[in-house]
């Protein structure tokens, strides 16, 4: 192939249905993250980084043929990028099989913090579990030491809830009762008021949100004496969304009483100092131009907020091309040493492999989606945002810095009952 071009694989969720169609703004971002890089004199100089994208749909079966596809047909590729989780996990298991490391810009499962079953797996995309830490700070912050959980049985829901259990464990926070549902809260949500539960840490997709919610009107565990945790990456308006085939039978009105005052965590996809400058020279807000530009040129009414999915993931796609960039500059100037190049990989040696894991391990740099570094499992470490809905909007409460154990707090927390809510029902003995 010509001599110049260093090859990459992508693999984008875009069509389909089920799950995370989060490829409709990440492979536009990825390909901004290509030019800008290629433009860059001072990185991969005489070398230009090239993507071959395909769509996985989110599903994991057309992802695996789509990962033959890139690495039975030529040129060679030197990684790989993966968005779903579940198309994530079947490459990621599958690519150690190549000697390549894949990096994932959209998969949140914990189950991927797995170094055994995947070797070269990095991801520029949090895991669920880095909501934990977050719970815990403020539980600790409002002196509540019992809690209850409410569930969604899927397999992120699942392997999140172990992780908090582990870190309740630890912080000497006591789990009264742990309900999960398939799709019909209504028992679930009984069993916690059963057990007097107060406050209580919820965790399933937007569509059961909507179900939560009416039940917990229909009820009434909500007010001022519970306290709900939700997950915040659900659109903003969220519990005002009425859609016929949801069958849910609250009003709006009533999804709001019972929406007001909930906690959300979530972690941070944008650099929250919108006006500092990123390694690409860009501030987040510049890139959000960009990106909105190239999305009006491919249809997308932005001007009226219709963002294809994976707008909130399209800094940690762009962010993760910079991290090969970056990687495969720092492997190069380490394989000229010994008069090797990139263009030496071929799948099977395993020292240049080795070379682009230990490269990329130790990545480090300010992005468009904050500041980019991996754990020793591959995790992407990230900040995460605290927001409470009062009078029907989310305000942001404050920031968490897991790894300094850092609580940024904003003091805008309202309680409805004019205090913070008890996480027991207190028997007052009268003398
Ligand atoms: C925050 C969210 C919506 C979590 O799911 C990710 C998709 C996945 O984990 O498959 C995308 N980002």
């Amino acid at each position: 192939d010509s001599g110049n071009m260093l090859h990459i694989g992508g693999i984008f969720p875009i069509a389909g249905e089920g799950g995370w169609q989060g490829g409709q703004a990440c492979m536009p971002a990825a390909r901004l993250a290509l030019e800008d890089v290629n433009s860059r004199k001072d990185l991969l100089p005489g070398y230009v980084l090239n993507l071959h994208s395909n769509d996985s749909e989110c599903e994991p079966g057309l992802g695996a043929s789509v990962m033959y596809n890139l690495l039975y047909n030529q040129p060679t590729k030197l990684m790989l990028l993966a968005g779903c989780s579940t198309v994530c996990t079947t490459v990621a298991e599958a690519a150690k099989m190549w000697n390549l490391v894949v990096l994932c810009y959209g998969a949140s499962s914990p189950a991927l913090s797995d170094r055994n079953r995947f070797p070269t797996l990095f991801r520029t995309h949090p895991s669920a579990t880095v909501h934990n830490p977050t719970r815990i700070k403020l539980m600790k912050k409002f002196n509540w030491s019992r809690i209850s959980i409410l569930q969604q049985a899927e397999e992120v829901f699942i392997s999140t809830v172990e992780d908090l259990e582990r870190r309740c464990m630890e912080a000497g926070i006591e789990i009264v009762t742990r309900q999960s549902f398939l799709s019909d809260p209504t028992d679930a949500v009984r069993n916690l008021r059963r057990q007097d539960s107060r406050v209580v840490v919820g965790l399933f997709y937007v569509v059961a949100a909507r179900r939560v919610l009416c039940e917990l009107y229909k009820q009434n565990l909500y007010g001022k004496q519970y306290t709900w945790f939700f997950i915040g990456w659900y659109e903003d308006n969220w519990f005002e969304i009425m859609i016929e085939k949801e069958g849910i039978e609250c009003t709006v009105e009533q999804m709001r009483m019972a929406a007001e005052g909930h906690i959300t965590t979530e972690a941070l996809m944008w650099n929250q100092n919108r006006m500092e400058r990123t390694i690409s020279g860009m501030t987040s807000e510049d890139f959000r131009l960009r990106l909105n530009e190239v999305l009006r040129r491919e249809g997308y009414d932005i001007a009226n907020q219709r963002y294809p999915e994976g707008y909130q993931e399209a800094p940690l796609a762009y962010d993760a091309v910079w991290s090969v960039a970056l990687a495969f500059n720092k492997t190069m100037d380490r394989l000229h040493k010994y008069g090797k190049s990139l263009k030496d990989f071929n799948y099977n040696n395993k020292e240049i492999a080795d070379d682009i894991y230990s490269a990329i391990n130790s990545t480090q740099f300010l992005g468009i989606s904050g500041f980019v570094a991996f754990s020793s499992q591959g995790d992407r470490i990230a900040l995460t945002q605290i927001e409470q809905v009062i009078n029907g909007s989310y305000v942001v409460l404050g920031y968490y810095d897991t790894q300094a154990d850092n609580l940024t707090w904003f003091g805008r927390e309202v309680w409805q009952g004019g205090k913070v809510p008890q996480d027991r029902t207190i028997i007052r003995r009268v003398l």
